[in-house]
C-alpha cells in the first residue's frame, strides 16, 4: 500500500501530515506512527497528524508524538493542519475544527502562511518551587533563567521531565529569558519527543501566561516569543484570574510532500 504525505514545519516545529478523511490509514499503531517520525528510517518528524472528518466541524486533528503515542494538544501543529486543511481546499481562510482538548477557532493570514489559532482558556497557574507549572493543551512547566543560548537544555530538561513529580504522566519543560524587544527567548524539552525541539506551540503559550503572572500583568497582552525555528507571538486578555482570547500566531509552511510504499 502506497500513503501519500505532506511535511509541515511552524517556527521548526515539524510534522507528517496525512489526509486520512476516507478512513484509508489505521493509525492506531505506535510502531507505525514512531517509524514514519523517526528521521534515519522514516519521513521524520516531532508529530504526525491525520485530518479527518469530524460532523459539525471542518475537520477533526488527531496528533501523535514522534514516540508513536497519541498526546495531548500540539499549538504547533494545530497551525500547521491549519495550512493543509486549506491547501486541501477543506477550508478557506477561517476554520473551527476539534482537537484533543475540544473545539479550536483559526485564522490563515492574506500571505498564506501565517496562522493564528485559538487557544484553550486557562484558569490555573501553579508553582513548582521557582518554575510556573500549568496546561494549555498540554502540560507545561516554565522556568525563568540566564544564559540560554548555552543552556544544556536536552539534559537539564530531561532531568524536570523525569523526576519523581512528572515521570509517569511527563511534562514538557521550557526555559525562558527576557529578551531585548520585550519579549522572550524560549527553549523547551519536549515529552514524546524526549528531546528539544526547534519550538513549541503549547509551550511558548505557556511561558506568555506564566510571565503575565510573574510580572503582574492584566489587560490585553502581545507577546513576541524567539524560539530556535523563528518567531511566533501569543496574545490574550488577562483579567487577574483567567486567561481567554488566547491566541497563538506564527508560520505554518508546506516543505515537502511524497509517497511511502507500507509493508
Ligand atoms: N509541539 C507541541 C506540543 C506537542 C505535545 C507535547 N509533545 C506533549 O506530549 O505534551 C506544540 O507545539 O504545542
Amino acid at each position: 500500500m502506497k500513503l501519500q504525505f505532506y511535511k509541515y514545519q511552524g517556527a521548526g516545529n515539524d510534522f507528517i501530515l496525512v489526509d486520512n478523511r476516507e478512513n484509508t490509514v489505521n493509525h492506531h499503531n505506535p510502531a507505525f506512527v514512531a517509524r514514519l517520525c523517526d528521521r534515519r528510517f522514516g519521513v521524520g518528524g516531532d508529530g504526525a497528524m491525520f485530518l479527518e472528518n469530524e460532523p459539525g466541524y471542518d475537520f477533526k486533528m488527531v496528533y501523535y508524538n514522534a514516540d508513536g503515542q497519541p498526546s495531548s494538544m500540539c499549538g504547533n501543529g494545530g497551525r500547521c493542519i491549519v495550512a493543509f486543511a486549506q491547501y486541501l481546499n477543506v477550508i478557506d481562510t477561517e476554520t473551527n475544527f476539534l482537537a484533543v482538548d475540544g473545539p479550536h477557532y483559526a485564522k490563515i493570514a492574506a500571505s498564506g502562511d501565517w496562522v493564528s489559532l485559538q487557544m484553550i482558556d486557562v484558569e490555573d497557574i501553579n508553582r513548582d518551587a521557582e518554575a510556573y507549572v500549568l496546561d494549555t493543551g498540554s502540560p507545561h512547566y516554565v522556568q525563568l533563567t540566564t544564559g540560554l543560548k548555552e543552556k544544556d537544555v536536552y539534559h537539564e530538561g530531561y532531568a524536570i521531565r523525569n523526576n519523581a513529580t512528572y515521570a509517569e504522566k511527563g511534562i514538557n519543560v521550557n526555559f525562558v529569558e527576557a529578551a531585548d524587544n520585550g519579549g522572550y527567548f524560549v527553549r523547551t524539552f519536549e515529552r514524546g519527543v524526549e528531546d528539544e525541539t526547534y519550538a513549541c506551540g503549547t509551550g511558548v503559550t505557556a511561558v506568555a501566561l506564566a510571565m503575565a503572572k510573574h510580572n503582574g500583568q492584566t489587560g490585553t497582552i502581545s507577546t513576541p516569543i524567539k524560539v530556535l525555528g523563528g518567531d511566533l507571538n501569543i496574545r490574550f486578555n488577562n483579567d487577574g484570574r483567567h486567561f481567554t482570547n488566547i491566541f497563538l500566531e506564527g508560520p505554518a509552511v508546506k516543505v515537502f510532500e511524497g509517497e511511502i510504499t507500507l509493508d
